[in-house]
């Protein structure tokens, strides 16, 4: 009886932030500025041209005064219930999370760098079996590959010492540059295994290091030959899976690297593309019902965030209002006092709460956990519904096979893992690292007379959606949406 109590408990409550003082503050303002506009207008007739600029300017930062006053008026932020949600569902019961990381340019973004964030997410505290790692490489590049590979070799031992030791922060560099990390803990075992891993870790750094000094880092042969070839801009689709999960007992998730196809005279919508090639192989290869999407230059950390995002989206009432859970930015080493608000400290602690109190939080473009059968386009107003079986479906309409593949694309697999993922169907996931067909759906052509980047969503306001063309960026609107602080 208290366990059945317990199991139905809410999974997350939103907490409402008391700041009376800070509306009180705010209010005052608010009447400072209307007593200057008030002075402007009945001052009139003494004034000349450019106190009637200045009044304009005034009325406009009172318009925008307001807005943002309404925006945090009511902030709010989200406590998660972990013990309650592993009360509810057991390891094995756990959903998959495909987990996605856009690199671009090793020169800007150096390879260490997307490694670090790649590193963290595999030593996730989660399941290993139900996570799939997918690195989108948009310049084609050897060395991002390279250092892949080498970083997936380092995980195997990487992973099991984070887990063993209960590691926080699972990104290599920020980890090893604590020395202090190296002593909070007395396990007489840990201090050697620390030194060691340290080691291994400069090792992996030199590596990189110096295969990004050689005009080609590798020998292109064996796995790296079909970089042979290519050029950034000018290159067919490139897949490759650098670690395969054997199964339950195996504690290093999927790594997939992809280099998606590129042509010179075709448009390739910069991340918003590779987020839609993203969203396809992975829908053919794992089709997880959640994905997480970062910049390589992200990391996690917290290792129980899945779990933590979980409990918004699988509650009861989650399930049918929230679209996807977002977490905030945070930056390391930045410059004290941050005078020039580069650290955007302000804009989630107040904006981002006074969001999560309305109706949401918005999509920030990385850090995101989505909603798979959202993105595929159900949009009920107040239900996530699934469609009813062998029946494509989309925006409360049932869709025919014919136009299902106007919409998702001519790709059989694809399709067939779309509808699976519309009708909620998660027990028949597709497994099957076929590189052939995510080959066909990674093309720059696939996407020709289909709704990816366009129609689907009517809202495409923010980041991605209008000039990048992302078809996931669509979903602000109609769903509550959860910050995860
Ligand atoms: O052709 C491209 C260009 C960029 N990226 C990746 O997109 C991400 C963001 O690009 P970046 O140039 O770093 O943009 P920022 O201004 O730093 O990013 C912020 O703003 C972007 C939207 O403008 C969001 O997509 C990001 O998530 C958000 O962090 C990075 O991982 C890039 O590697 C690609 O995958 N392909
Ligand atoms: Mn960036």
């Amino acid at each position: 009886m208290v366990m059945e109590n317990k199991t139905s408990l809410p999974l997350y409550e939103k907490i409402w932030v008391k700041h009376t003082f800070s509306r009180v503050m705010d209010s005052f303002t608010l009447l400072l500025l209307f007593l200057l506009l008030a002075y402007r207008v009945s001052s009139y007739n003494n004034h000349n041209f450019s106190c009637f600029v200045a009044f304009l300017c005034e009325s406009w930062f009172t318009i925008t005064w307001i807005t943002t006053m309404s925006t945090k008026w009511t902030p709010a932020h989200t406590k998660t219930f972990l013990d309650r949600l592993l009360l509810r569902v057991s390891d094995s019961e756990l959903p998959a999370l495909d987990m996605f990381v856009t690199t671009a340019d090793p020169v800007l973004e150096p390879p260490i760098i997307t490694v670090n964030t790649v590193l963290s997410l595999l030593a996730l505290d989660y399941p290993a079996n139900k996570l799939a790692c997918y690195v989108s490489d948009d310049g084609c590049s050897t060395l991002t590959f390279y250092a892949l590979v080498e970083a997936a070799k380092f995980a195997e031992i990487w992973v099991p010492f984070c887990k063993k030791y209960n590691v926080q922060c699972r990104a290599p560099f920020r980890y090893f540059c604590d020395e202090a990390m190296a002593n909070n803990n007395d396990l007489p075992q840990f201090k050697h295994d620390w030194l060691k891993m340290k080691e291994e870790y400069e090792q992996l750094s030199s590596k990189i290091e110096n295969a990004a000094q050689k005009s080609i880092p590798c020998q292109l042969m064996g796995e790296f030959a079909v970089f042979s070839q290519t050029q950034a801009r000018n290159h067919p689709t490139i897949i490759r899976v650098i670690r395969e999960n054997k199964g339950i007992s195996d504690v290093m998730p999927h790594i997939i690297y992809i280099s998606r196809e590129k042509r010179p005279k075709q448009p390739h919508h910069h991340k918003a593309g590779a987020m839609n090639v993203l969203t396809r192989v992975s829908g053919l290869m794992t089709n997880a019902p959640f994905m997480l999407n970062l910049d390589c230059d992200m990391y996690v950390n917290n290792s129980k965030i899945v779990l933590h995002a979980l409990c918004i989206l699988l509650d009861s009432k989650g399930e049918k209002e929230v679209a996807f859970a977002q977490c905030p930015q945070r930056f390391y080493d930045a410059v004290k006092d941050d005078a020039y608000g580069n650290q955007l400290v302000a804009l989630p602690m107040y904006i981002g709460s006074g969001f999560a109190g309305l109706q949401g939080i918005i999509y920030a473009g990385t850090n995101c956990f989505h909603r798979r059968k959202v993105m595929y386009g159900l949009s009920p107003p107040n239900e996530i519904q699934n469609a009813k079986k062998g029946q494509g479906f989309t925006n409360g309409t049932f869709l025919s096979e014919k136009e299902t593949m106007q919409k998702f694309g001519t790709s059989k697999g694809f399709v067939e893992s779309a509808t699976h993922i519309l009708e909620g169907i998660t027990s028949d996931l597709h497994k099957s690292l076929d590189l052939e067909a995510a080959s066909k759906v990674a093309s720059c052509d696939y996407e020709y007379n289909t709704a990816w980047g366009k129609q689907v969503w009517e809202i495409g306001l923010i980041f991605e959606s209008k000039t990048t063309n992302w078809f996931l960026s669509y979903y602000i609107k109609i769903f509550q949406n959860n910050f995860l602080s």
